[in-house]
């Protein structure tokens, strides 16, 4: 196995860049594989969700490839125009790969089977797949809905009106996407705002879509079939990413760091605004617009926190952090409540058990909710040194390395190669800063 140890950790200093927004990164190869002309795509995340998305759309058509600078040039074939692949698309680990490709396809008149790892076929697909299935698509596969699946595709797809019932960004993009092939006006209701980064890229590639107020949702209308103009875009630093650097300098006493140019969608920075309600010292540095995308640097400090409870309505704009928040929590004065985020237990494992047993072999005070957790911190530094098992989940693995950095004992992840699906630089990047991150077993 590939173990990895995490140790004490002096102070954090430095200024970093993180890997390209994983979400945007889908959505960058999948729309550039439908515009016409050559679209070129700079800062793609190379992470292993992102390269199976670049494999599986090579595989229904576009000419995808990398020049020796890392910018990624994408000639793609036009709405309309993607083939039947030959194989499977093996999605790997990515919820949101496998998902936005079934919408994508489901509206073309072929057969596609999507395979993953052990951990995306345990995930739900029935919401995606009911949606989809009123576009005209057929599915056929396991009874529960999980990977394996094999979609037909319809050929003659029928726009829909749909009422999101969770709230997820990937089920709205699954729907957007098979709308693009579809003749006619599609409207989606989401009851809670979330990542809006699939209505961005679309207005940015001259997709005809609508987004409006309502409630306190949004409705989203895609007019289908257009055409795509190739665009040349610059993906931002994955928020998502830089909140492990951002704890860890907030728990490592006399931290000083800068992470520069992180993406900064009002829809992904629900962690750094509730951290600072704990009383981080987070400052954004440099604000400003790329490619139709909020930018900034980000100033860390070591910041004394403070326990509060965490606004049920901010889970989707903060949904995969919540991890990482436990650790912060663990260092903050008083009880953290994070309740309403009950989306966490489907995701690469189930978030709030995993977490909960690790913090407590960890030595941290948590309570167990079906929808959250409870955390009390303290000023004292937690035991630590328990091995983690990560469940082919990279965010569980590069928390708990975070927590490792302030612990009495080192921690141990059992599986430190799962960061490779969205950060595959953790490690340099965060020894770089002055963190003690190594392979079980090797002196450092
Ligand atoms: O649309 C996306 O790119 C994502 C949406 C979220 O998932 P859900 O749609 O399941 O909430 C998030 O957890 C995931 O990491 C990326
Ligand atoms: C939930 C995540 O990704 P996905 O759903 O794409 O597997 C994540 O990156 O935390």
């Amino acid at each position: 196995m590939n173990q990895l140890l995490s140790s004490a950790t002096d102070n954090l200093k430095g200024t970093v860049n993180v890997p390209g927004d994983k979400s945007i990164s889908h959505r960058a190869l999948i729309m550039g594989s439908l515009a016409i002309g050559e679209t070129l795509v700079a800062g793609l995340l190379e992470g292993e969700d992102v390269l199976n998305t670049a494999a599986a759309m090579r595989a229904l058509g576009a000419d995808i490839r990398k020049d020796e600078d890392g910018t990624w040039h994408i000639h793609g074939v036009g709405v309309g125009a993607l083939h039947e692949p030959e194989g499977a698309l093996d999605m790997g680990n990515s919820g949101t790969g496998a998902r936005l490709l079934m919408g994508l396809i489901s509206t073309y008149p072929f057969s596609t089977t999507f395979i993953g790892d052990a951990s995306l076929s345990s995930r739900p697909m029935k919401r995606v797949t009911d949606p989809l299935e009123s576009f005209g698509a057929e599915f056929h596969g396991s009874e529960n809905g999980t990977l394996p699946l094999t979609v037909r595709g319809t050929g003659m797809p029928v726009p829909i009106s749909y009422d999101v019932p969770v709230a997820s960004a990937q089920v709205k993009s699954a729907i957007m996407l098979a709308a693009l092939n579809t003749p006619g006006t599609t409207t989606i209701f989401e009851k809670k705002p979330t990542r809006d980064h699939t209505e961005r890229m679309f207005s940015f590639f001259g997709v005809d879509t609508t987004t409006t107020p309502k409630d306190s949702g949004r409705v989203i209308t895609v007019t289908g079939q257009p055409e795509l103009t190739a665009r040349n875009l610059t993906v931002p630093g994955d928020p998502s990413s830089a909140a492990f650097p951002v704890v860890a300098a907030l728990i490592t006493p006399g931290s000083d760091i800068t992470i520069r140019n992180v993406g900064l969608n009002p829809d992904r920075t629900g962690l750094f605004i509730t951290l600072k309600e704990m009383g981080a010292d987070i400052e954004f540095v440099n604000e400003r617009e790329d490619c139709g995308e909020p930018v900034a640097d980000l100033r860390v400090r070591h910041s004394r926190l403070k326990a509060i409870t965490v606004p049920q309505d901010r889970a989707p704009s903060m949904i995969d952090e919540y991890p990482i928040l436990c650790i912060a929590a663990a260092f903050a004065d008083g009880t953290t409540m994070m309740r309403g985020a009950e989306e966490l237990r489907v995701k690469e494992s189930d978030r709030i058990a995993i977490m909960v047993k690790g913090l407590r072999a960890c030595g941290i005070d948590v309570e167990e909710f079906d929808d959250g957790m409870a955390i009390t911190g303290s000023r004292e530094k937690p035991a630590g040194g328990a091995v983690i098992e990560t469940h082919l989940d990279h965010r569980i693995a590069m928390s708990f390395l975070t927590l490792g950095l302030q612990s009495e004992q080192p921690v141990t992840v059992d599986d430190g190669s799962v960061i490779e699906t969205s950060f595959p630089i953790f490690r340099e990047l965060m020894n770089g800063l002055g963190a003690n991150i190594h392979p079980a077993g090797e002196n450092k």
